[in-house]
């Protein structure tokens, strides 16, 4: 049986203060599968205010800290966020092969260590809002879909769980890596919403359609009038 497409809907809690983070997932809970807290309300909160959003909330927490750092610095990083239980946790697949393994390996350890849930490494390879003409600039071969390939397969050869990619990048790397790694894709655009900083978009059915395991939508929900509305509206696109 396929998930109902609210699971799929991850939505990102981008803001800085607990009262409007845990306003927001209250409007939007039962509408979306998961909550997206990132480096935006991390780096204001810290873990107590992660806990403050997520206790007795009862979504899959997504840690977005997209970690980048010498394998060493990162497997810890990665066990001090292991108490918080995330769902998923990020890092950047630009970190390298073996900082990827040590952090799908400390996850690994340290969730077990605490007898909790695994928690799932997903490794960021190029952001949405870089297009081909950022790729020269930030030293990276392109084309966007090639980098994002050859980062994919890096990262699932490290043993992480998947990745984090655009939309317009899914149906080539879910072709290429099958259908158990994970793919967690943002730049989601419904066509009624603005684009915002977002380069590589599309629809939410579009995006599933394509092969996405879970859409990370924020302003399109959070900055809508009736964020409950939105999320139910895109819940509906995702309807067969
Ligand atoms: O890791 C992410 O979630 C992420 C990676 C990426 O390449 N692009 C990207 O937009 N994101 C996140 O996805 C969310 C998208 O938010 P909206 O553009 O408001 O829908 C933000 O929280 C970003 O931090």
């Amino acid at each position: 049986m396929t998930a109902p497409p609210t699971d799929r809907i991850f939505v990102a809690l981008d803001m800085t203060d607990v009262a409007g983070a845990r306003a927001m997932a209250g409007k939007v809970a039962g509408m979306v599968g998961g909550v997206k807290l990132g480096l935006e309300f991390f780096v204001a909160q810290g873990p107590a205010g992660i806990r403050a959003v997520v206790d007795g909330l009862d979504l899959p927490l997504f840690l977005d800290l997209k970690l980048h750092d010498i394998p060493n610095t990162v497997a810890g990083a990665v066990r001090s966020a292991a108490p918080l239980a995330p769902s998923f946790l990020t890092v950047h697949a630009a970190g390298g092969p073996a900082m990827l393994r040590a952090a799908a390996d400390a996850a690994r350890e340290e969730a077990e260590r605490l007898g909790l849930p695994r928690m799932r490494i997903l490794a960021v390879t190029v952001l949405t809002s870089l297009g081909e003409e950022d790729m020269e600039a930030t030293g990276q071969q392109g084309p966007v879909a090639a980098q994002v390939e050859r980062l994919a397969r890096m990262a699932r050869d490290a043993g992480v769980d998947g990745i984090v990619c655009s939309p317009a990048e899914v149906a080539a790397l879910r072709a290429a890596l099958g259908p158990d790694f994970i793919l967690m894709v943002p730049g989601i655009r419904p066509a009624w919403a603005a684009a915002n900083d977002q380069k590589r978009i599309m629809t939410p059915a579009q995006a599933v359609a394509a092969g996405a395991d879970h859409l990370v939508i924020g302003r399109p929900i959070t900055a809508d009038a009736d964020p409950g509305a939105a999320a139910r509206r895109i819940a509906e696109e995702l309807t067969p």
